[in-house]
């Protein structure tokens, strides 16, 4: 395990005591405000003395109370972006990003300059000083300079929140690259659902300062137990598709591993994966193969789990291949067509519901 954390702490009125584990990639920490995810962060970095805890990352341990190891932040090698870039105002991006590999440990300053100035796309900013970049150009500085600290994990902590729609989406494709390209771990407090589905490799979600649940992002995210802490309006599962054609009329083809897609043309090349999100109030169940019906797309699948909500709801997990779907239907439906786990169903889901804006890299 590339990422592992266990901490107890208190706080007046808030418990803290969480533990978990997470492989390589991006490790995205969600929940509602003040259960916890800052202070977690904080503790990952140095910047609060938890009262129990051991941290380790690649095997170094960083913390451990018991033992009586308490790193300090500048030894941690730790490379933190806050919501609002930090970067120094007198000095120009070059110096910004410069002032960050100062900080790299004596030999390992190779985190070349020129190829994470390639990476984020911040070559023509190199002589502007940060008065004159818009938000999300100093987001992909402050990344920048944090990356060339060469730093063993980087904590961004909603490092999109204070940007608008389209910066979001601008630095998005630079952070899935970071994720794909870069061998580096990261730690990410979120509390959008759109950046979870897109960047999580692992999510961990707090719940009043603890883990309610924790594992893979396609399994928590189709995870019917998960979805009320995730936020039922915004549940829905993740699955990796491959581009496999363009057609005719518009569509593109998409190869899952239960079948294809045909989704709003994407631009990729055959072959390329490609991230699916699916939303639970998009997938209708059918027990038999719907006939005469606009929906394009129809997985075979079979009922994995399902959970019948307190009120008239009820989410259905699915297995169609080897990817997890998640459906929100009615009680009355559930208990209509006698679902229940290995039953063979169908997944109708509606071709709109496979958002352009929701499509990005593999998992
Ligand atoms: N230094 C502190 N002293 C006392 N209480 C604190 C301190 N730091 C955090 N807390 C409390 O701990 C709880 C968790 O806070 P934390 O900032 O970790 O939550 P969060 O999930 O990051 O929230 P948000 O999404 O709003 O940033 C909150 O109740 C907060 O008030």
């Amino acid at each position: 395990m590339t990422l592992e954390v266990s901490l107890g702490h208190r706080f007046a009125g808030f418990t803290l005591d969480v533990a978990f584990q997470a492989p390589a990639g991006v490790t995205v920490l969600f929940g509602r405000s003040g259960s916890g995810k800052s202070t977690v962060v904080n503790a990952v970095a140095g910047l609060l003395r938890p009262e129990r805890g051991r941290i380790a990352v690649s095997g170094s341990v960083v913390l451990d109370t018991d033992a009586g190891v308490m790193l300090p932040p500048h030894r941690r090698r730790m490379g933190y972006v806050f919501q609002d870039g930090r970067l120094f105002p007198h000095l120009t991006v070059r110096q910004n990003l410069l002032y960050g590999r100062w900080f790299a440990p004596q030999g390992a300053r190779g985190a070349e300059f020129d190829r994470v100035v390639a990476l984020l796309g911040i070559g023509p900013l190199l002589d502007r000083r940060p008065g004159a970049l818009s938000g999300g150009e100093k987001q992909r500085v402050a990344i920048g300079r944090a990356i060339l600290s060469d730093p063993r994990l980087l904590l961004m902590d909603e490092p999109l929140a204070a940007l608008d729609e389209a910066r979001k989406a601008e630095i998005l494709p630079y952070l899935e690259r970071l994720r794909d390209e870069v061998n580096l771990p990261i730690l990410y407090v979120s509390h959008s659902m759109a950046e979870v589905a897109r960047l999580a490799t692992t999510i961990v979600v707090l719940e009043a300062g603890r883990v309610a649940a924790c594992g893979p992002a396609a399994e928590v995210l189709s995870d019917p137990g998960a979805a009320p802490a995730l936020g039922l309006r915004e549940a829905g599962a993740v699955l990796t598709a491959r581009m496999a054609t363009q057609e005719d009329d518009g569509l593109s083809r998409v190869d899952t591993s239960a079948g294809p897609l045909w989704l709003p043309r994407i631009e990729a090349p055959p072959g390329a994966p490609i991230r699916l999100r699916i939303m639970a109030q998009d997938v209708m169940i059918a027990t038999r193969r719907p006939e005469g019906i606009s929906a394009l797309n129809i997985l075979p699948a079979t009922v994995a789990d399902l959970r019948m909500g307190e009120g008239p709801g009820a989410l259905v997990r699915l297995r169609a291949g080897e990817d997890l779907l998640i459906a929100r239907i009615t009680r009355r439906s559930a208990t209509a067509l006698a679902l229940r786990p290995g039953a063979p169903v169908f997944a109708v889901l509606k071709a709109v519901s496979v958002a352009r804006e929701n499509v990005g890299g593999g998992l």
